[in-house]
């Protein structure tokens, strides 16, 4: 495998566009971000700040490829040619190289899927990536004991779990793969200050293996035990410009 470039950004974002178009209203179009444009180098928590409304979901959706960008580029370093690779422009089959490879999300909610087990939930992006199942359930239950799932859960289907233990589901699934680059919105919003403490430690640890993370902290003291830098995403937005 090529050497990591460490001065090297494994996400560069310039340029970008995004305006939302209102099909039922006409087609009235909703600016939201213009000029959005910042790096993240390995071991670098970027958190995007600001206020409610701002876009910052939407950067977040746009980096993942969720939604189409209007203009600029979304570089991302493909962990298998170590090249730089826009996603802002690339098509379908390069987003999900790309995401099975190099960038990883964890979504504010779990997408239950009906009758598999949280284990099998947390363990299949190891299993889709070769790794044996009985590893992959393995490692699975060593990460909801971490997050203090009750075990009785472990192989129940996630759908009728609380909030805060959906949430515990799908930190774990986001972080049993080791992703250069992860993507968090607000993984800490339904936890409790147990947990909160346990994800802010495999966050650090992740930095620490230099993965570069860009996520929303909406909860204060998570931001300030996580975050290398804070964006204002006010400085990105569309309406005070328009
Ligand atoms: N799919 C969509 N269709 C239309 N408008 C959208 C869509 N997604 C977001 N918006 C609009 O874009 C703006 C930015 O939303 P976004 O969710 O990115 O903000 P945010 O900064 O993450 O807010 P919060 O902190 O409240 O979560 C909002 O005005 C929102 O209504």
């Amino acid at each position: 495998m090529p050497d990591m470039d460490t001065s090297a950004p494994l996400l560069d974002v310039s340029s970008v566009a995004k305006s939302f178009t209102m099909h039922l209203r006409g087609g009235l179009r909703l600016p939201v971000v213009a000029n959005v444009a910042f790096t993240v180098h390995p071991g670098e928590c970027v958190v995007l700040g600001g206020p409610s409304g701002v876009g910052k979901s939407s950067i977040l959706r746009m980096v993942y490829g969720n939604y189409a960008v209007d203009a600029g580029q979304i570089l991302v370093r493909d962990q298998t040619t170590q090249e730089m690779a826009d996603l802002a422009t690339g098509d379908p089959r390069l987003v999900l190289d790309l995401r099975q490879n190099s960038i990883g999300y964890v979504s504010q909610f779990l997408r239950a899927v009906p009758r598999v087990s949280a284990l099998d939930v947390v363990a299949e992006p190891l299993v889709t990536r070769g790794v044996e199942r009985n590893v992959a359930t393995s490692r699975a239950g060593e990460m909801l004991e971490r997050l203090n799932l009750p075990s009785a859960l472990f192989t129940l289907p996630p759908a009728t779990f609380s909030g805060g233990e959906k949430q515990r589901v799908n930190i774990a699934r986001g972080f049993i793969t080791d992703h250069p680059i992860l993507l968090l919105d607000e993984p800490t919003a339904s936890l409790d200050a147990a947990n909160r403490d346990v994800v802010v430690a495999m966050i650090k640890e992740k930095l620490g293996v230099g993965t570069a993370i860009l996520g929303i902290f909406h909860d204060i003291p998570v931001r300030e035990a996580v975050a290398t830098r804070i964006i204002d995403v006010s400085a990105f937005s569309a309406r005070e410009a328009a």
